[in-house]
């Protein structure tokens, strides 16, 4: 069967964008889900994304990472939205479901801000922190990032973790609000140019260890730049938006 896909990315996080509204994509199929991922054998991508129909909001995003695994995803949750505008689903405010419950979004001039989970799971270790926004993560400081072993230090911390495990964010401080961050990310099994859940829980992380008194952040990644923004109630975090852009790179097709 001939299906039609969509490529997406969110500040260097790729997605495989799929109108699933008629239910024709195998979910479960593990193999060809890998093998659309495959930037060898493949299109090439950190996950694939489906939209689909439901019956309370303006649709459905399901995320896969490249091993198949489910979670939500920030990045590909700005990239469903921007997808679900061209496809004329939404105009520019929506509210759809996605692994981790409901989002609002809006697009301005092609920024989309996406309203994530309020944060509340925050653990606070001796030299990192753990927080989970919608998937899990891993937080912990260094120097100087350009030549950080990120694959190597990220993969040992990902599998020190209990099943599911945990992605990796790895953050350097440029100033008062401003982290670079790269990330290994887990299912994915690699380093990625961004990752929308990861730079949510840097920017929670280095507010709760007083690294800044901002609740505004800048979020440099390999990829391009990111925004978190949230309010701070007894250690409780919510209105946490992240905002970056979300564009089309190219349309093909694919046998299934
Ligand atoms: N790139 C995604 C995160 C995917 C998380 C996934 N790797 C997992 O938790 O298994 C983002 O922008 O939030």
């Amino acid at each position: 069967m001939n299906l039609t896909f969509y490529k997406y990315q969110g500040t260097g996080n790729d997605f495989v964008m799929i109108d699933n509204r008629t239910k024709i994509f195998p979910k479960n199929n593990t193999d060809k889900i890998s093998q659309i991922c495959d930037r060898h054998f493949g299109i090439g991508a950190d996950g694939i994304i489906l939209i689909e129909n439901d019956a309370d909001y303006d649709f459905k995003m399901i995320y896969f990472n490249a091993d198949g695994s489910q979670t939500f995803c920030g990045n590909g949750g700005r990239c469903a939205v921007a997808f679900a505008k061209y496809l004329n689903i939404i105009k520019n405010k929506t509210t759809f479901l996605a692994y981790d419950g409901k989002h609002y979004a809006e697009i301005n001039d092609g920024i989309i801000s996406l309203h994530m989970i309020d944060v509340d799971e925050i653990i606070v270790k001796e030299n990192s922190v753990f927080a989970y926004t919608g998937t899990q993560h891993h937080v912990e400081m260094v120097d100087e990032l350009d030549d950080y072993p990120v694959f190597a230090n990220g993969k040992k911390i990902r599998y020190s973790y209990d099943d599911p495990g945990s992605n990796v964010n790895f953050a350097q401080q440029i100033n008062e609000n401003t982290f670079r961050v790269r990330t290994y990310e887990k299912g994915v099994e690699d380093e990625t140019l961004a990752c929308g859940t990861g730079v949510t829980a840097v920017a929670i992380a280095m507010h709760k260890t007083n690294k800044t008194k901002s609740n505004s952040i800048s979020l440099p990644v390999e990829g391009g730049i990111l925004q978190v923004s949230f309010t701070e109630n007894d250690g409780v975090y919510t209105n946490v938006f992240l905002k970056g852009p979300a564009e089309f790179v190219f349309e093909g097709n694919i046998s299934l």
